[in-house]
């Protein structure tokens, strides 16, 4: 199958591509390099082009005919997108328009989405399934949101088939070696506590100590980026099967707080980390926890990474590998 991978040039979608490539698809990455690299494409046709340029989507739907598209492209920081919205409407929604536009010109049907937890908002209940109600609590969740709600429209008039997965909290590393995680700035806690670890960081500051939890930290569930990937292979190969769209929840079923992945983090790695006392940070949820059974049921997904000390140890071996760069 030939598939059109849009943002492959980075952290999640950069592990989808190698993980297509194994299976032996022909992979086209998509990316404007805007927070990917270029040597994160560990194989197929490269194109550095950005959504917002509808001539150059043409050229590689005419040129690369994909059967299908995974679409990772967009902009990721919460907080920016509460101080920016207009940057997050533009890329998040508006250039997927533009995709999802060359996909109906050319008969391309099947689209998996990157959708996140974001457009649940504060939490009525946990854990969270398919079900609950979608209340974003800002820019970056509702762009997520209103192309949820615009392919189904994009469905009942043009035919397009996609799947959208809501991921939590993607941590991890490929097992290899070979990838891991670059966002710069980098605002995910795994990276940060271990570049705390690494000395690349000062500390990790504890974004707030008195929420209505055990330990009074922040619960996250953290899903192994592998893990993540195979849920797209699997939901690609449902989709063209049944030619049925579906929306799933993707996570480990497991809550960790932020004080538990720091014990982890020092357990793993053997060594101490500073930590600093902070805020809470604006937005952030007590507790966000996924219900993927539908992912599990349906797809027959079962993550092999499920561990969190498994998760933290594969993004280990990569921030090893960085030890001296600056962050
Ligand atoms: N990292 C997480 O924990 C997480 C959680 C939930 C959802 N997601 C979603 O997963 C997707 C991937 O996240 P990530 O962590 O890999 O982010 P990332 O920033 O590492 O990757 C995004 C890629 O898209 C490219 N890109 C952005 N805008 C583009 C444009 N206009 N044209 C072409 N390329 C463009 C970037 O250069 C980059 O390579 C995003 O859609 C994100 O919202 C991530
Ligand atoms: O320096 C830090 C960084 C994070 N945290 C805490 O660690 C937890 C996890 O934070 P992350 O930033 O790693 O992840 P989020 O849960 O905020 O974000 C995830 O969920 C969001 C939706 O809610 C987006 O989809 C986002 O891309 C995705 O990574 C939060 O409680 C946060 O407050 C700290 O205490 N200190």
């Amino acid at each position: 199958m030939k598939v059109l991978v849009v943002g492959g040039a980075g952290y999640i979608g950069s592990h989808m591509v190698k993980m297509l490539l194994g299976e032996g698809h022909d992979v086209i990455t998509f990316d404007n390099l805007s927070s990917g690299y270029r040597d994160a494409v560990v194989g197929g046709t490269f194109v550095q082009a950005d959504l917002a340029d509808k001539a150059a989507l043409e050229e590689v739907f005419v040129k690369h005919a994909p059967d299908a598209v995974m679409h990772f492209a967009s902009y990721i920081q919460v907080g920016e997108s509460v101080r920016h919205p207009d940057k997050y409407y533009l890329n998040n929604f508006t250039n997927t328009m533009n995709l999802l536009d060359a996909m109906v010109k050319h008969g391309v049907n099947y689209f998996i989405f990157s959708s996140t937890a974001a457009v649940f908002g504060e939490p009525e209940y946990v854990p969270i399934d398919e079900a609950h109600a979608k209340n974003p609590l800002n820019p970056y969740g509702r762009s997520k949101l209103m192309v949820e709600q615009a392919l189904g429209d994009y469905e009942r008039a043009y035919g397009i088939k996609s799947v959208c997965l809501r991921y939590f909290n993607a941590a991890g590393a490929d097992p290899e070696g070979q990838l891991g995680e670059r966002h710069e700035p980098e605002t995910h806690l795994i990276p940060l506590v271990l570049q705390a670890i690494s000395g690349r960081r000062d500390n990790i500051t504890v974004f707030g100590r008195d929420y209505d939890t055990p330990d009074g930290t922040c619960i996250r569930d953290y899903i192994h980026i592998v893990d993540l990937c195979s849920a797209h292979s699997l939901a690609l190969r449902k989709l063209m099967e049944t030619n049925i769209s579906r929306r799933y929840n993707l996570g480990n079923g497991a809550g960790f707080s932020v004080q538990e992945v720091i014990a982890a983090a020092q357990k793993v790695t053997g060594k101490p980390i500073k930590v600093a006392e902070g805020e809470r940070r604006e937005g952030d949820p007590a507790r966000l926890v996924a219900d993927a059974s539908l992912a599990r049921s349906e797809l027959g997904w079962k993550p092999v990474y499920a561990d969190l000390e498994t998760i933290i140890q594969h993004a280990w071996q990569w921030e090893s590998k960085t030890v001296g760069k600056p962050v």
